[in-house]
């Protein structure tokens, strides 16, 4: 086992709580739960799922400070819950949500992000948010209810100005896409600070060139999905049993006495993103808060980065993204 003491990590933006703390990994109310929410009876779609409220509340009592949510996922009542339930005071926590623009065959649910925030603020039973997203930036006529990526991002700052959300950004831009917001903002100040990615070692770009971009336009990139590479990899819909970093992550795990997941969580990072992680379990919920304290040597940062382009998979946002 090496031991390694560990440089502090310097993301593009170190954000806080309201109340001035440094906000930790953020736990996720997406894919797995959006699809419970929704595969339950009709009858119980208007009633609490007890099973995120517990599993956001052991984030919460286990070190979790920052709570990933959006419009489309239906989550919000459970966040509220959660957030009542653990007694922790609202400054102390970071809250991000995301307006959808709409997906494919999902229409959008709101007029625009004006009329969603007011929405997500009675549900979350809050007066601010923290970070407000755009969810992707596939605007479609068919779907969208007349926004377009332009006005929506003026919507966004609008939010702002009006103090009911502390930062903005976005999920799924590229360059291109956040040039636009550029344009629309005019002034720096109002150009996103984040921008939501599926990122792991088989995708280290979700469209060309996104993470130097961004990190060099002083925006934070935000990884979902970073723990993909451990149980998910598909081919044509087929699970993949064997892929390069299947030796590799378990023989770093044994060198630096860590999990798997703790050696992708600090691989990214070491790449200076932020993960956005889930589990319902104690012992990984801990696990995954614990990425502090080592550090990954260059060399093996630069081993994962080769294994990891040695081979292509994402999974989501297929269809527009596919190169
Ligand atoms: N902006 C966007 O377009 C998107 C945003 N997201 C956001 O990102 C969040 C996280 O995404 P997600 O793909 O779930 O992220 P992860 O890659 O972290 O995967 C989470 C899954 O990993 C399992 N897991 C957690 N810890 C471990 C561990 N130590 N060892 C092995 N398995 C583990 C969990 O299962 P278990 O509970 O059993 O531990 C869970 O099902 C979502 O909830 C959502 O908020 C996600 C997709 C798209
Ligand atoms: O959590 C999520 N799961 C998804 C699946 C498809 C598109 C977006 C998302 C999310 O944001």
């Amino acid at each position: 086992m090496t031991k390694s003491a560990s440089k502090p990590v310097e993301l593009t933006h170190n954000f806080t709580t309201k109340s001035g703390k440094p906000i930790t990994l953020g736990t996720g109310t997406g894919t797995k739960w959006q699809w419970l929410k929704k595969g339950r009876p009709e009858e119980e779609q208007n009633t609490l799922t007890t099973e995120l409220v517990d599993s956001i509340l052991l984030a919460l009592e286990n070190g979790y400070n920052h709570i990933d949510t959006a419009e489309v996922y239906t989550t919000h009542p459970e966040v509220a819950a959660a957030v009542k339930k653990s007694g922790i005071a609202r400054e102390d926590l970071f809250i991000t949500t995301k307006y959808t623009p709409g997906f494919r065959t999902f229409p959008a649910i709101s007029s625009g992000p004006t009329e969603f925030i007011d929405r997500a603020l009675k549900e979350l039973e809050t007066d601010y948010v923290d970070l407000f997203l755009i969810h992707s930036p596939f605007f479609e006529e068919k779907v969208s209810r007349g926004q377009t990526l332009e006005s929506a991002w003026a919507e966004v700052i609008d939010a702002k100005k009006a103090g009911k959300v502390r930062h903005i950004g976005v999920s799924n831009f590229s360059k291109e896409h956040l040039e636009r917001t550029f344009k629309v903002a005019g002034n720096p100040d109002f150009y996103p600070k984040v921008n939501q990615i599926e990122f792991h070692p088989y995708l280290q770009n979700q469209s060309p060139g996104i993470i130097k971009f961004a990190q060099e336009n002083d925006i934070l990139i935000e990884a979902y999905g970073p723990l993909s590479t451990l149980f998910r990899i598909k081919q044509n819909g087929v699970d993949v049993e064997d892929h390069p970093l299947k030796e590799l992550i378990p023989k770093l795990a044994e060198k630096y006495g860590k999990t798997d997941a703790q050696i992708l969580l600090r691989y990214t990072l070491q790449k200076k993103i932020l993960p956005i992680t889930t589990s319902s379990k104690l012992d990984r919920i801990r696990q995954s808060l614990e990425v502090y304290n080592f550090e990954i040597s260059d060399e093996d940062v630069a081993e994962i980065d080769k294994t990891g382009s040695s081979y292509h998979f994402r999974q989501f946002f297929v269809e527009e993204y596919d190169h």
